[in-house]
């Protein structure tokens, strides 16, 4: 399943099916006894295929007889409490009530309620995906709540409901009115990667702060319900847990970015049962390299072009929105390989590692090679060093937003533009790239696909370890000893790289030991190019906006 996306894909309707879940439910109750059942119906046939005896065989083996058998158990077992039967004498006029009876355990209800200012009527206001009363199916969002354990409740204050709960032991019983007319649900599934940090416990909007989820920046979450325009049920990926928790939708987050503060008015939810502020994202475009880096054999850029005349539609929507959909992409192996996006503060190795990982195999590992306005020397090859060119058809290649990186270098332009990133991945080898962070989003494309690995530094005890016979090339020395104020330099960027770009990191690799970086480098490789990973939905489906 975890190689076959769309084996996944298709199991995954399937069983969330409406008609299958029913067909589900029915034969929990009505063929308790099925593990014998389908036995003496296979052994029954006359002339049993292969698959049958295979089947059968599969069947008796112990851990699935006693799969089998403790379903039957659980079928078969009378829960309590025995409620009593319902009176025949009802009034017509009496609205249908239902009496729910959850067993407690350990984990929260899941639901939220509120109280109608006027009427003073107590509602469920909210079921929690995956929850309890969701589990149950007997509790819906708008279900009129009339008693808990016994005690009627209108006109109480939902703190007053919920304590009259938490005081119940064992089983809590609801008399409800269900709503009339529950909205329909036709989720359709959605993935998103979060570009900002999120903790409900700092949200004074949110309804219930024990309900929300909290998250990071780069996680992906799943989507679970989008009713409510505000805030959305989402579980975060992978996830251990079945419940889900209350996130700001799309547009309040944004709302909430906007303006620091949500100031809407809002209606207090409460929870039923105890469970569970917004960080504002902020984007900067500051340049953390040395100016230039002169270790290098190919200068680079300082100056990127602004990243709206860039790459107008997916910069734009990633930088605004707070949610990048996101869908499981797995390259097919007739497709150019993904490209390797590699980027760290100045100094933490960064050239080092690309260096290593073209040399263990230049067939399969290339980087592109640059554009430059410099005269050749003696031994330079243009199309082998670089691509020598002029001033004007350099300035041209800019205009025409040719480049993913350029910059200036003594006088002369240095630029690694997009085609040479193409020609390696169209000869059919990996190109292996090193960029500063404001270019992210010149590489982050439909057609680059890029797979961006951050390289961090360890710390700065480590550093002082591990970097005793490095060199630095800064801008007034080429290749002296590293210096401590150089860690704190590096990890003060790192720290800046960290706080803006986090959220485009597809993995991370701390540089300590240089040769375990190494192995992780292309174990990291190889995984981007072989196994699924998620990637902007607007890569796979480019009419999308992400
Ligand atoms: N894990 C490591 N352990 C020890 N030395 C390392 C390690 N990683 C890199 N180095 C050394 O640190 C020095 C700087 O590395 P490198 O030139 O790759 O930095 P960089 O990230 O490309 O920085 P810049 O952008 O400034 O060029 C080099 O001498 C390199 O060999």
């Amino acid at each position: 399943v975890s190689q076959d996306i769309d084996g996944a894909e298709i199991l995954h309707s399937l069983l969330n099916a409406a008609w299958l879940q029913s067909l589900l439910k029915r034969l929990v109750f009505s063929v308790p006894h099925y593990t014998g059942w389908l036995l003496i119906d296979i052994r029954s046939l006359p002339s049993c295929s292969e698959e049958a005896k295979e089947l059968y065989h599969l069947l008796r083996q112990p851990h699935l007889q006693a799969l089998l058998s403790a379903h039957d158990t659980i079928a078969l077992k009378d829960y309590e409490p025995v409620l009593p039967p319902m009176p025949e004498d009802l009034p017509d006029d009496e609205e249908a009530t239902r009496i729910v009876c959850l067993v407690k355990n350990k984990q929260p209800l899941g639901a939220t309620i509120k109280r109608n200012e006027i009427t003073g009527e107590i509602f469920i206001a909210r079921v929690i995906h995956g929850g309890l009363a969701d589990r149950s199916g007997l509790l819906h969002a708008g279900d009129r709540i009339i008693e808990v354990n016994g005690f009627p409740v209108d006109g109480m204050e939902p703190e007053q409901v919920i304590q009259v709960q938490a005081r119940s032991h064992g089983t809590i019983m609801f008399k409800v009115i269900p709503i009339t007319e529950r909205p329909v649900h036709n989720q359709t599934m959605l993935y998103v990667r979060a570009m900002t940090d999120y903790s409900p416990q700092q949200d004074p909007a949110i309804p219930c702060a024990d309900a929300g989820m909290s998250f990071r920046r780069g996680d992906i979450l799943e989507i679970v319900d989008q009713t409510d325009a505000l805030w959305w049920q989402a579980k975060k990926l992978p996830s251990s847990t079945a419940c889900a928790g209350l996130i700001p939708s799309t547009n309040l987050l944004k709302r909430k970015q906007r303006e620091f503060w949500w100031s809407q008015p809002y209606q207090p939810h409460t929870c039923i049962q105890t469970w569970l502020s917004t960080d504002i994202c902020s984007f900067s475009s500051a340049g953390f390299r040395r100016s230039m880096r002169l270790c290098r054999r190919r200068a680079h850029s300082t100056t990127q072009p602004s990243c709206n005349t860039r790459c107008p539609s997916s910069c734009y929507s990633a930088l605004n929105s707070p949610y990048e959909e996101v869908v499981r992409y797995q390259r097919h192996s007739e497709d150019v390989h993904r490209l390797i996006v590699l980027l760290g503060p100045s100094g933490v190795g960064v050239n080092e590692l690309r260096r290593r990982l073209v040399e263990m195999n230049p067939n399969i590992f290339q980087g592109p090679v640059p554009y430059t306005t410099r005269a050749p020397r003696g031994y330079e090859e243009s199309g082998r060093e670089y691509f020598f060119i002029s001033r004007e058809v350099f300035e041209n290649m800019v205009y025409h937003n040719r480049f993913l990186e350029y910059g200036e270098h003594k006088g002369n332009m240095y630029g690694t533009s997009i085609e040479s990133a193409k020609e390696v991945l169209n000869s059919g080898k990996i190109c292996v790239i090193d960029i500063e962070p404001n270019a992210l989003q010149a590489v982050r494309t439909h057609e680059l696909r890029a797979f961006v690995i951050y390289v961090k530094p360890p710390t700065l005890e480590r550093l002082r370890e591990t970097r005793q016979d490095s060199y630095i090339t800064t801008n007034y020395y080429v290749n002296r000893p590293f210096k401590d104020e150089d860690f704190q330099e590096m990890e003060e960027a790192a720290r800046k790289i960290e706080s803006n770009y986090w959220q485009f990191f597809d993995h991370v690799i701390i540089n300590n030991e240089l040769q375990d970086s190494c192995v992780e480098l292309l174990t990291a490789v190889m995984r981007a190019q072989d196994e699924p990973q998620w990637v902007p939905a607007s890569w796979i489906r480019p009419t999308s906006e992400s």
